[in-house]
């Protein structure tokens, strides 16, 4: 059951280490089959390179588990808000990778200052409220998504255009198409969360980037006129 989607979610979190955006086994990869309703996430604290892809676990949307001797993470309750709430995404990541991590913990949405946050995200990466003491003594990881879903709600984003958030006091999530897409969404929110803080060291009083220039190209990468990758 679901043998190719678990081998795409297994190779996905061993992508992590590679691209520096986990320290020892702070970050997990899930993917979904829409079809099947079923998700596939990496089994919680499992060293990446002890597991096997045979180790991730099968998941329902209600966090049942239906395959796998292991349990799924902690955080499998986010991602689970995260698919029934975005119903484009086919993939999530959660890293505590260092920069967009540090923009989580100020409590700061990452503004757009280039071009190389353009070609990705369409406007500012949001920083979810803080939560409530009953939402943290809670069910803490449902409630992240929730606030998260509330964020793009309530500042009318599409998840689509803008792939990853920051949890107030907590990490990124990224998403996108597929598991592969959503490790690509991580890495380049850990870039720009890098370059986003250099900015403001060389120059305090940066400016968010002209309109035109982030339409421009963040357009011609994603939506009905994309020329990227087209023949
Ligand atoms: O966010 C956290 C901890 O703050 C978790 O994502 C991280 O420790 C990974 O947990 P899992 O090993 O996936 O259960």
């Amino acid at each position: 059951m679901l043998e190719q989607l678990k081998e795409t979610v297994y190779k996905a979190n061993l992508a992590l280490p590679k691209f520096e955006l986990v320290t020892f086994t702070w970050g997990n990869v899930s993917g979904i089959d829409r079809e099947k309703g079923l998700v596939v996430i990496k089994p919680s604290g499992l060293e990446y390179f002890e597991m096997r892809s045979r180790d991730m676990v099968v998941v329902d949307l209600d966090g049942n588990v239906v395959e796998g001797d292991w349990k799924p993470s902690s955080d499998t309750a986010t991602h689970l808000v995260l698919y029934k709430a975005f119903p484009e995404i086919g993939g999530i990541v959660h890293t505590h990778s260092t920069c967009a991590t540090s923009w989580a913990q100020a409590g700061k949405p990452i503004p757009p200052y280039g071009t190389t946050h353009a070609d990705y995200f369409y406007g500012d990466i949001p920083c979810t409220r803080p939560m409530t003491e009953e939402e943290i003594k809670g069910q803490y990881e449902l409630e992240t998504g929730n606030v998260i879903v509330e964020t793009f709600q309530n500042q009318n984003i599409d998840p689509m255009q803008i792939p990853g958030v920051l949890v107030n006091s907590h990490a990124p999530f990224s998403w996108g198409k597929d598991p592969q897409t959503a490790v690509h969404n991580a890495v380049v929110l850990e870039e720009v969360a890098k370059m986003a803080w250099k900015t403001l060291s060389v120059n305090p009083d940066t400016k968010p980037m002209d309109q035109t220039l982030l339409d421009r190209h963040f357009l011609r990468k994603h939506g009905a006129n994309a020329y990227y990758g087209q023949k």
